[in-house]
């Protein structure tokens, strides 16, 4: 089937030269028009084509040029992303890309951690969330034209997911009116916030509030850390960078410690929480309002799971349609490694959740400025909800694509390790993402308490009506139905499905539930009893953000069926649906199995149903993958090149190796010459 409008090629990085025949074939055959399912991905063609002009202006400028990232030491990355910085800066000025929707476009293509990251994501965000209009007025023009840089520092070396153990110390002085901030032992140095280390000028530092020996909780203070003339940090402040990391080498993470650094009273964050010069300290509404940035963070963080996940599935699926190894039988042609069952099996689950991702993050975007609009108007309701259903699907989705990325890069094999395939960087650089913003397991536990407490209410308070997601938790009775998809066919039914994830969800938080009232017999307190608990807590989570991400997915068909979404953009979507609705529910079997849900009436149906639509999805893949229309400087790969000249790129991209600058090696003449043969 024809495209209704034909893509703007990708600026290509590869070795240029006719595109693989393989992939041009599978191109062709799409079975549906690819570039409206990107414009579905992209919210519609104008938006797709302005993104494609950033891209490729980003792609075809050397400035951005990612090649050379492999061969660089530490420094100079973290030289190099200044300079992207600087650059992006420029172009913001020369095609007047001031709103913050251009600039997120812009950083997004540049696709790098850039040590401003922190600025945007984080600092800028706390000033517009906290901070009173005055403060506003006075940080954030200065902060948007980045007369200054910024970051978020809240993690300590002693406690980071332990907020109310911080130990930096804000005192206030009611003689001069200022906080002296101080970091009163080793545990209290700030250990972690990235551009702390080299490039802020300042920082939102949270610190315990203490006025007159009254402790008043964590705070957020916005404090300059750095000269802005000569950028030394100022008295009383020590900082730097913590060190090598596991990646994230562009990033300088840093340690920031205080002397006794005074600060004036009005730089104290106090939209929620205030200090009246007499030292009078008022409340916030909420206790956790001041941990709204890290609610932001965490939104975001899901919306980006998906494009992760999809760069993954991108180079592999184009590499596993190019690579070929063995004839099936002696005589004929080598079979693409896309045409193996198993190949399918690691990939096609991993394309569909990427495509089911997409549209949770709309889900949560849409979720979480419903919440601001509540904030704005002191309405802190939704807080609780936005809050436990962020750090669940938070959880899950970074969870599973930092699996999916590492199972990506073992599905290419040994060219998969090379770094040349990005599979490596991308995967080393994600990872932190199940880990800062909340460490995954930590972020389950509050999402499991939500839970816990909506079953507890609504068993106390039958009638009592719950929120859409978790309204199942009302339906005690859905404990003792079973599944009735006995045939292959009944497994497609989204209803069925949905029952399976909502079935499955109630019964682990209720085995929870009756877990905690069971310890509590035993003798436990409340507190004890939630510890013999916790990884069923964490099960729990997972289960309910799974139920999620899948009745996500299955509305949004719906409205695009209803909006008028054509029959065979409707039909791939609904294939990769149904995969990603059975594939997660084989992949935890044992779940639906313990009690009774399933039985081997189903599974045996179940399974031929996935071997089914490995087959359906199997012709349209590299088409699925296409859709999501990266550039190669996106992919920044040599195995998901777009023209498919994986060999080519291959071979040329090593030729940069600085091994390869001198035929002799370094070293030989200290090292092998001396032991080697003189002459033959
Ligand atoms: C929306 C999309 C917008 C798109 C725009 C994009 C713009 C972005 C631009 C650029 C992007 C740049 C990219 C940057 C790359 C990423 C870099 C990563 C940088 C990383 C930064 C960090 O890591 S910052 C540090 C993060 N730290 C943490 O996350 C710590 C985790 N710990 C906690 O959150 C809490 O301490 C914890 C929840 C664990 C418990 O808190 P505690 O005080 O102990 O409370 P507790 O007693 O357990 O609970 C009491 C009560 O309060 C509830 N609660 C807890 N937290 C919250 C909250 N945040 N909100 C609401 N309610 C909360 C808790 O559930 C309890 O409730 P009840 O049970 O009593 O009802
Ligand atoms: C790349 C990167 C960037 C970062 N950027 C920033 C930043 O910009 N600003 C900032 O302030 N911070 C930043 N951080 C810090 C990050 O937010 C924290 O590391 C994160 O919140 C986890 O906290 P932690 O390190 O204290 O882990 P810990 O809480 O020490 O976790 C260690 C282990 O203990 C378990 N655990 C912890 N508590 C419990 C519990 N109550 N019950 C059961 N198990 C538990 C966890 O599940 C985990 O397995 C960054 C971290 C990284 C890796």
């Amino acid at each position: 089937m024809s495209s209704s409008s034909k893509p703007n090629l990708p600026v290509t990085n590869a070795v240029n030269g006719p595109p693989n025949a393989d992939l041009v074939r599978e191109r062709g055959a799409a079975s549906f028009p690819v570039r409206d399912l990107t414009y579905l991905v992209y919210g519609g063609q104008e938006r797709t084509e302005h993104l494609e002009r950033i891209a490729n202006m980003v792609a075809s400028d050397p400035v951005f040029r990612k090649t050379d990232r492999f061969f660089l030491s530490r420094t100079e990355q973290y030289r190099r992303s200044l300079e992207k910085v600087r650059h992006y800066k420029e172009l913001i000025a020369k095609h007047n890309l001031h709103s913050e929707l251009d600039q997120q476009d812009l950083r997004q293509a540049i696709d790098e951690d850039l040590p401003i990251g922190l600025h945007v994501g984080m600092f800028i965000p706390t000033i517009v969330g906290q901070g009173t209009d005055e403060q506003q007025k006075k940080w954030l023009p200065l902060a948007r034209a980045y007369k200054i840089i910024g970051t978020y520092a809240q993690t300590e070396l002693g406690h980071g997911s332990f907020i109310r153990g911080l130990e930096t110390v804000a005192t206030y002085d009611k003689s001069t009116q200022e906080f002296v901030l101080n970091s009163p032992t080793l545990t209290a140095t700030k250990w972690w916030p990235g551009a702390l280390g080299k490039t802020s000028t300042h920082c939102v530092v949270f610190a315990r509030l203490v006025i007159s020996d009254r402790e008043c909780g964590v705070h957020p203070f916005m404090v300059q850390l750095r000269s802005l003339e000569n950028h030394e940090p100022l008295k009383g402040i020590t900082v730097g960078d913590i060190g090598p990391k596991f990646a994230y080498e562009t990033m300088d993470n840093g340690f920031l410690r205080f002397d006794h650094v005074r600060i004036p009273r009005d730089h104290m964050l106090m939209r929620f929480a205030q200090v009246a010069a007499d030292g009078t300290y008022s409340t916030p509404p909420h206790s956790k309002v001041s941990y709204a940035t890290m609610v932001f963070m965490r939104a975001y963080i899901i919306g980006t799971a998906s494009s992760t996940l999809a760069k993954a599935v991108t180079i592999a699926v184009r590499y596993s349609c190019v690579r070929k190894q063995f004839p099936l039988r002696s005589g004929e042609p080598e079979q693409q490694i896309l045409n193996y069952q198993n190949q399918q099996a690691a990939l096609f689950p991993l394309l569909a959740t990427a495509y089911a991702f997409h549209f949770t993050g709309n889900y949560i975007r849409q979720m979480y400025s419903d919440f601001v609009r509540g904030m704005r108007a002191q309405d802190f309701s939704v807080l609780p909800e936005m809050h436990a259903t962020s750090a669940g699907l938070k959880s899950l989705t970074t969870w599973i694509a930092s699996a999916g990325i590492e199972t990506c890069r073992a599905s290419c094999g040994g060219h998969g390790y090379s770094k040349l395939s990005g599979l490596p960087s991308l995967y080393a650089n994600y990872i932190p993402a199940c880990t800062y913003e909340g460490d995954n397991t930590v972020m389950c536990f509050q999402l499991a308490r939500y839970l816990l407490k909506l079953y507890g209410k609504a068993q106390a308070k039958p009638g009592l009506r719950l929120p859409g997601n978790v309204s199942y938790l009302e339906k005690s009775t859905l404990l003792d139905e079973r599944c009735d998809a006995s045939t292959e066919e009944l497994w497609l039914d989204p209803a069925r499905q949905l029952h399976a994830y909502r079935n499955r969800a109630l019964r682990l938080v209720a085995n929870c539930a009756n877990r905690l009232v069971a310890e509590m017999q035993k003798g436990k307190d409340e507190v004890l009893a939630v510890e013999a608990i916790k990884s069923d807590m964490v099960k729990v989570a997972k289960a309910h953000s799974y139920y999620v991400v899948l009745n996500n997915f299955v509305n949004a068909i719906e409205q695009l069926r209803a909006s008028g979404t054509s029959t065979p953009i409707l039909r791939v979507l609904k294939t990769l649906c149904d995969l990603f609705a059975l594939h997660f529910i084989q992949a935890d079997l044992g779940d639906f199995l313990e009690y009774g849900y399933l039985s081997s009436l189903h599974t045996e149906p179940l399974h031929a149903q996935i071997r089914r639509l490995l087959e359906a999805i199997r012709p349209d893949a590299v088409a699925l993958v296409d859709a999501f229309n990266f550039t190669d400087h996106a992919l920044g790969s040599a195995l998901g090149v777009h023209n498919g000249r994986v060999y080519e790129t291959l071979f040329e991209w090593a030729q940069q190796e600085p091994l390869n600058k001198t035929q002799v090696a370094p070293g030989y003449h200290e090292y092998i010459k001396p032991f080697l043969l003189a002459k033959m």
